[in-house]
């Protein structure tokens, strides 16, 4: 595992990619990114201020560029987490194809719901009924992050632990396999 590359996780709002990425760099002893977090440094400003101000689209050309430098900048291996939307744009998704490392953390609508409802930072989930529009975004993303993942892990009903357990043997195996 010493010699993985950069692991990238996708999913879902409420998949727990920050979650699950602090701890698997804290397991791996490495660095870790979530790109919403390197967004708002950046910025100098939290993600709902940027939707207010400059609108999904906004925040969006931030993701891209954001990520890009990243992937360029990484010359170590890290563990970043990206924001649930990283896969609506094909230019996102064609980076992360490049990649040797994306996870998908899977997680059902209902425990996306379950796990989101417990903060109000999400300004997608703030306009209308939050089930409807994660099951809305659901059916849109689940087949994207499928395309650019290399491993797939369930989250639902797990503990963190339990899930950076699944991803590390997970990530083991695709190593294996492609070795
Ligand atoms: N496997 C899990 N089991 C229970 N709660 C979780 C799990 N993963 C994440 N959480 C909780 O769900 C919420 C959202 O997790 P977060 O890591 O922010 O998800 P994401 O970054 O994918 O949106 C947080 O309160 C976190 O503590
Ligand atoms: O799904 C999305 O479009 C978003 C997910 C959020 O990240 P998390 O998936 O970490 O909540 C954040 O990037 C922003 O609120 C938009
Ligand atoms: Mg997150």
């Amino acid at each position: 595992m010493i010699n993985a590359p950069t692991i990238i996780l996708v999913g879902p709002m409420g998949a727990g990619k920050t979650t699950i990425g602090r701890l698997l760099s804290q397991q791996l002893d490495r660095e870790f990114y979530d790109s919403d977090r390197v967004i708002e440094e950046n910025a100098g400003a939290d993600i709902p201020w940027i939707f207010e101000k400059e609108g999904e689209e906004g925040f969006r050309r931030r993701e891209t560029q954001t990520l890009q430098t990243m992937l360029e900048a990484d010359q170590t291996p890290v563990v970043l987490a990206t924001g649930g939307g990283i896969v609506m744009k094909d230019e996102n998704r064609d980076m992360l194809k490049h990649q040797p490392l994306v996870v998908y953390l899977f997680a059902s609508v209902t425990q996306q719901l379950q796990r989101t409802s417990k903060s109000n930072h999400r300004p997608l989930l703030k306009q209308g009924n939050p089930k409807d529009t994660l099951t809305r975004l659901f059916t849109v993303r689940d087949p994207l992050y499928r395309e650019v993942a290399s491993v797939i892990v369930e989250t639902d009903s797990r503990h963190p632990k339990t899930v950076a357990n699944k991803v590390m043997d997970a990530i083991k195996k695709h190593l294996a396999a492609e070795a």
